[in-house]
């Protein structure tokens, strides 16, 4: 099959016409562009919207590789990792256009299985499939996916918003995908205990909820927002800077999920690691006027969706701080209070030596 007969063998017949058309879509995949009418894309919002672009890559071998993901794994990771940030600025996913570097041997059906997986998240999150960009690669596949969004122009949820005496929360448990991915780089025995379903499927099939943002974003008291790809540490960090103040954490009140903590006794393994550093959990971290932190939490509860504050921000240089539990505590008291631990600016980067 060649490039052409290839990129229609895995979009043709995907989505109907109406899907396209109610997101504003009066030109999809065939032509030099795609064009996109966004006066008739039906996002809900409340007011006038703003466009908001993200795009992220997955590259085999450092996001994925043989054993921990399948084919339509990747496709779907690749989307949902731009719903995500769609998710951080409070917006609604809208449009994607996709760009995949294929070696040649991997063949038109397995980059179909990868669209397969791509169009579950797209049917999922609402987005409109519009176009995107195919090429050969020496030895490993790259996806790449660029999403649209819309938000209420002006009230897009920043990163530099937090202010001093905010509450800090997350939008659910931390640290799944790491222990997912360290399950999968060690199981030898092929398919992994059931006992650890949720940290596999956390890493395979990541959950970013829109609704959350939206909640957010409508409460009126979310003062700054960032999602977790890289690391809770790393993303508190970047609130932190942006913002311009530090942030403590209390490592009693991380969320952490039952089978996290069992399969981290299992490994031998701190599963605090995983919670501060580990990375692609794609919830939502962020800071609240703390007068507002219970109403948001009841409108989260109401639509049973989880809200845990982790924290508060504080007057001072950019820093992140952990209070640590009584256990882990040496006994060392700093003007009566438990001594806090900095927090470095590690988490998953690119570039680290
Ligand atoms: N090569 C690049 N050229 C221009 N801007 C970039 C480039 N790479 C990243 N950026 C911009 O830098 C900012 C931070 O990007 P980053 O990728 O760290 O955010 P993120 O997508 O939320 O994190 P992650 O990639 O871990 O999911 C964004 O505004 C992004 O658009
Ligand atoms: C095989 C394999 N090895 C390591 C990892 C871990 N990993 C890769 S990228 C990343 C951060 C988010 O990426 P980005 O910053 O590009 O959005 C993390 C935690 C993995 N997923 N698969
Ligand atoms: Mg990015
Ligand atoms: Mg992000
Ligand atoms: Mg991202």
């Amino acid at each position: 099959m060649d490039e052409f007969a290839s990129i229609r063998h895995w979009t043709a017949g995907r989505q109907t016409a109406e899907w396209q058309r109610r997101r504003g879509v009066t030109l999809g995949i065939g032509d030099d562009a795609a064009a996109v009418d966004l006066s008739l894309a039906e996002a809900g919002l409340d007011g006038a919207g703003s466009l908001l672009i993200a795009v992220d890559t997955m590259v085999e071998t450092v996001h994925f590789a043989e054993g921990t993901m399948a084919d339509e794994d990747v496709g779907y990771k690749a989307l949902a990792a731009n719903v995500s940030d769609i998710a951080a600025m409070g917006g609604v996913p809208l449009h994607a256009v996709v760009s995949v570097s294929v070696p040649s041997g991997y063949g038109s059906e397995r980059m179909r299985r990868v669209y397969d997986g791509l169009y579950v998240c797209a049917e999922q999150y609402g987005i409109a499939v519009i176009g995107g960009d195919t090429t050969s690669a020496p030895s490993h596949m790259v996806v790449s996916v660029t999403l649209t969004g819309t938000v209420e122009t002006g009230k897009e949820l920043r990163r530099s918003g937090a202010r001093p005496g905010d509450a800090v929360f997350v939008t659910g448990p931390l640290g799944m995908s790491a222990a997912g991915l360290h399950l999968l780089l060690r199981e030898e025995a092929g398919t992994p205990d059931s006992e650890y379903a949720a940290i596999v499927a956390a890493h395979k099939r990541p959950k970013p909820s829109v609704l959350a943002g939206r909640l957010l974003l409508k409460s009126g008291a979310c003062r700054s927002l960032n999602d977790v790809s890289d690391g809770l540490a790393s993303e508190a960090w970047e609130l932190a800077e942006a913002s311009g103040l530090r942030i403590v954490l209390e490592e009693g009140r991380l969320p952490k999920s039952g089978s996290l903590s069992a399969y981290a006794a299992k490994a031998g393994i701190d599963p605090l690691e995983w919670m501060l550093y580990g990375g692609e959990d794609y919830v939502l971290v962020g800071t609240v006027e703390s007068g507002g932190a219970d109403a948001v939490q009841k409108a989260f509860h109401e639509r049973g969706l989880p809200f845990y504050i982790i924290g508060k921000a504080e007057a001072g240089e950019p820093d992140v701080e952990l209070i640590p539990l009584p256990k882990n505590w040496n006994g060392e008291r700093a003007s009566g209070r438990i001594a806090r631990r900095k927090i470095g600016k590690r988490g998953y980067n690119h570039f680290d030596e």
